[in-house]
Parts: C-alpha cells; sequence; structure tokens
C-alpha cells in the first residue's frame, strides 16, 4: 500500500482538526504537514489529540508543505486563493472544501487545475452527493406545479450564506429543469413582495447553536409536498470524503474533478 502524504490547511479550525485525526487514524496516509494563519503557529499539529504527530503548525507554506502530496483545505477563500496558487506551482494535489467562492474564485481554481490536480466540493459527505442525485430526478419529475425551496441550517460559528451545498442543490435543481440560478435565484424576502414566481427557486437560511450542517428542499404543490432532506450529525463523514478524494487523485497529474467525480455518480 503506498502512504498518502498530506497536509492539513486550517489546522486549528473545526474541520482542520477532524481531519488531522482523521488522518492520523487512516492506514495510507500520513499527515505531513499543516498549516494555518500567521500568529496560530503551533510546535505539534496533533497535540489535541495526546498524540503528538511529530508535525508542526506553520504558517510559511515552504515550510509546513515541504514534505505533501496533497493539501486538504477547508478555510476561507482568501486563503484557499493563496494555496491553490502555492500548490499549483508546486505540483501538490489539492482537495478543497471551503466555501463561499465568487465567480473570480471558482475560475482560479478552474486554472490551477491546469497545473495540478484538484476535488472542489461543497460537501464531501457521500449522503448529500447522493440526495444531489435525488434532486435531479424529482425536479425533472416535479418540472411543473411544485414550488422549490431549499432549506439549510447551520452552527453559529457559519460565515457564508447560503452555505455552499444549498447553491450547489439550487444549481443541480436548475440545470435539471434548464434554468440559470443566477436568474431564478431567491435568496430574500421581505415587505410586500407579491405572489411567488412559480420559476423560481427560494433559498432560506437558518444559523443557530451547533446544528452541524441540515439541507431540507421542498417541492410544493397544491394539495402535497414532497422533502428530500439531509442531516449531518458529525463532521466525521466530510472528513472521510476528503481523504477518499485524495485516494482519488492519487493517479491524476492535472483536471478539476467534484465528488460526483470521486463517488462515480457522475453518468449515474
Ligand atoms: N465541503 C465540505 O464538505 C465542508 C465544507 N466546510 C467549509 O469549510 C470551511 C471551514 O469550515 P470550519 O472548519 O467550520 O471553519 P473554521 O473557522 O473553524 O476553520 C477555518 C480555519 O481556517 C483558518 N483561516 C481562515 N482564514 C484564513 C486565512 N486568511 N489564512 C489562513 N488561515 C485562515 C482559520 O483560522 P482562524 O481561526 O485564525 O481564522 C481556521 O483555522 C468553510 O468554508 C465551510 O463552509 C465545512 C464542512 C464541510
Ligand atoms: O460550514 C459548515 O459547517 C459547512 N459548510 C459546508 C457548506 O457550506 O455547504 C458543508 C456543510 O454543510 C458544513
Amino acid at each position: 500500500m503506498t502512504e498518502m502524504n498530506i497536509a492539513i490547511a486550517g489546522a486549528g479550525g473545526r474541520m482542520g482538526r477532524i481531519l488531522i485525526e482523521a488522518v492520523q487514524n487512516a492506514d495510507d496516509a500520513r499527515l505531513a504537514g499543516a498549516l494555518d494563519r500567521a500568529g496560530s503557529e503551533q510546535a505539534d499539529a496533533a497535540a489535541f489529540l495526546g498524540k503528538p504527530a511529530g508535525v508542526a503548525v506553520e504558517s510559511d507554506f515552504g515550510k509546513g508543505l515541504a514534505d505533501a502530496q496533497y493539501l486538504i483545505d477547508f478555510t476561507r477563500p482568501e486563503a484557499t486563493i493563496e494555496h491553490l496558487k502555492y500548490c499549483a506551482e508546486h505540483g501538490i494535489k489539492l482537495v478543497i472544501g471551503t466555501t463561499g467562492f465568487d465567480d473570480a474564485g471558482k475560475a482560479a481554481i478552474a486554472e490551477a487545475a491546469k497545473k495540478t490536480a484538484i476535488v472542489f466540493s461543497p460537501n464531501f459527505s457521500v449522503g448529500v452527493n447522493v440526495t444531489m442525485k435525488l434532486l435531479e430526478q424529482a425536479a425533472k419529475a416535479l418540472s411543473t406545479g411544485y414550488d422549490i425551496e431549499i432549506i439549510e441550517a447551520h452552527h453559529r460559528f457559519k460565515v457564508d450564506a447560503p452555505s455552499g451545498t444549498a447553491l450547489k442543490m439550487g444549481e443541480v435543481i436548475a440545470d435539471a429543469l434548464g434554468r440559470d440560478l443566477k436568474e431564478h435565484g431567491v435568496f430574500a424576502r421581505e415587505g410586500v413582495t407579491g405572489e411567488r414566481d412559480p420559476s423560481s427557486i427560494g433559498f432560506a437560511t437558518i444559523r443557530g447553536g451547533d446544528i452541524v450542517g441540515d439541507h431540507t428542499v421542498l417541492f410544493a404543490g397544491i394539495g402535497e409536498r414532497i422533502e428530500i432532506s439531509h442531516k449531518s450529525s458529525s463532521r466525521v463523514t466530510y472528513a472521510h470524503g476528503a481523504i477518499r478524494a485524495c485516494r482519488f487523485l492519487a493517479d491524476k497529474p492535472t483536471g478539476l474533478f467534484d465528488m460526483y467525480d470521486v463517488l462515480g455518480l457522475k453518468d449515474q
């Protein structure tokens, strides 16, 4: 078995810590580096587990990524863009879970994928990606007479809204219906809004407490409604998905992939 040398960005974050633990527990992976913001350097990235890894948390990319073949990045768009430049130049493969990119950020990821291999997905859980497939089918079957609303709930610390997953669900549904989400997405309602445009795809965001991540898509007709929901109860599923994405990238020199590619869901 070839061992993957994986570095973790945002090492002190909610996902960073879960990822470090998951890499430490994987038989085919080694924690090869850890990055965090300047001022957040640590002598050992796994000290919080009570099992030191012999890997420091660095803010200098040269030091933090010296031994890395892969970087798993769940941080913020501005950090990911910096990591992306370094990884593209140094042939380090990237698994990007960060959400909240604008169009320029997404274009930068696509450009970097010409130089290194990247899996980019707003949600690395198997369940969410299977849910996306169900949504594709439901949207096609319920294309007229059903109003589509996407409701997401996350913890109080989340900084972007709607979630990357909710936006992706909106894109999947819009594509299935031949609509453009930029034109049909409705992200806020207040005051006298007028009646609902039947072609709109609505979004509602809830933030509170420690909710890991809930997504529900409502197809509301006259006389009935269908709800397709996914609820995360642990961040470990995201971490396992990200490590699975590293395995998928092992034989890919360049290219931009998503979790449908990793899970073999693209043509299903
Ligand atoms: N794709 C998926 O499956 C999932 C995606 N996510 C996404 O992952 C991202 C991180 O989530 P979460 O772990 O909860 O967030 P946290 O805020 O807990 O962690 C983010 C980490 O990145 C660091 N960071 C932030 N900005 C910078 C910067 N400019 N330079 C260097 N380091 C930086 C933070 O440092 P500091 O604390 O000092 O700011 C922190 O260590 C979010 O975009 C979230 O939506 C989350 C779960 C699953
Ligand atoms: O910030 C989070 O926590 C999560 N973010 C991702 C998103 O924005 O879709 C994925 C998951 O829902 C958790």
